[in-house]
């Protein structure tokens, strides 16, 4: 039986584009952001996976991603449950200010430290830790169980709330997950055993 989850982070948004910090802001995808995910479907059309249920965030980029991917899978009557612990870290007062801007203003160093520690939250906003503390019991609670029935679940998410995932899935420490950048666009594919462990990681 299957147990697969693939997870794909939303194609360039606009705000990805103009190189802005962005969290809970809600701008749509780019004309490449837009390529990018019917790419991702074309991905998964190819391995003929049979989706059971998807799941995408409360914001439009993700959202716009997952039904370009549908399209292009040609399904057009799924489930998609949205909700909003599946969203991006929120950056706090960060979010709208221009990465390079805040690396002069602050330093390479400590805008590093917002973008990647685990647990140094950005000013007012979520660290990684925080993210994960409300992705990983909505995983668990909601998305795994559906897996672990058996069968294909898609999730369309953030490079943030992925990376909680990603860190939980792989057991990867906060060292490691410090150097770990999810690509837009790009299905991560794992195979799961019948307790939720990760047998087999594909990024396609
Ligand atoms: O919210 C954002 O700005 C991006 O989606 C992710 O940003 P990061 O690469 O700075 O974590």
């Amino acid at each position: 039986m299957d147990r697969r989850l693939i997870l794909v982070r939303h194609g360039q948004s606009e705000w990805n584009l103009k190189n802005l910090f962005t969290g809970w802001k809600n701008p749509g995808l780019t004309d490449k952001g837009i390529e990018e995910a019917k790419e991702a479907g074309q991905l998964l059309k190819s391995r003929g996976y049979e989706i059971e249920l998807c799941y995408t965030s409360a914001l439009k980029r993700a959202q716009h991603t997952l039904d370009l991917m549908l399209e292009e899978m040609g399904i057009t009557n799924m489930t998609i449950i949205r909700h909003q612990d599946l969203n991006e870290r929120d950056y706090g007062d960060l979010a709208g200010l221009n990465k390079d801007d805040a690396r002069e203003k602050w330093g390479d160093e400590q805008v590093h430290i917002w973008r990647r520690s685990y647990d140094t939250p950005p000013p007012g906003g979520e660290s990684l830790k925080d993210t994960a503390d409300r992705v990983l019991p909505y995983y668990k609670r909601e998305i795994e169980p559906r897996v672990l029935d058996g069968g294909t679940i898609l999730v369309a998410a953030h490079g943030n709330s992925l990376r909680a995932l990603v860190m939980a899935l792989e057991g990867l420490s906060p060292e490691e997950i410090l150097k770990r950048e999810i690509a837009t666009g790009k299905p991560i594919i794992y195979d799961l055993n019948e307790s939720g462990k990760v047998l087999k990681v594909e990024n396609i």
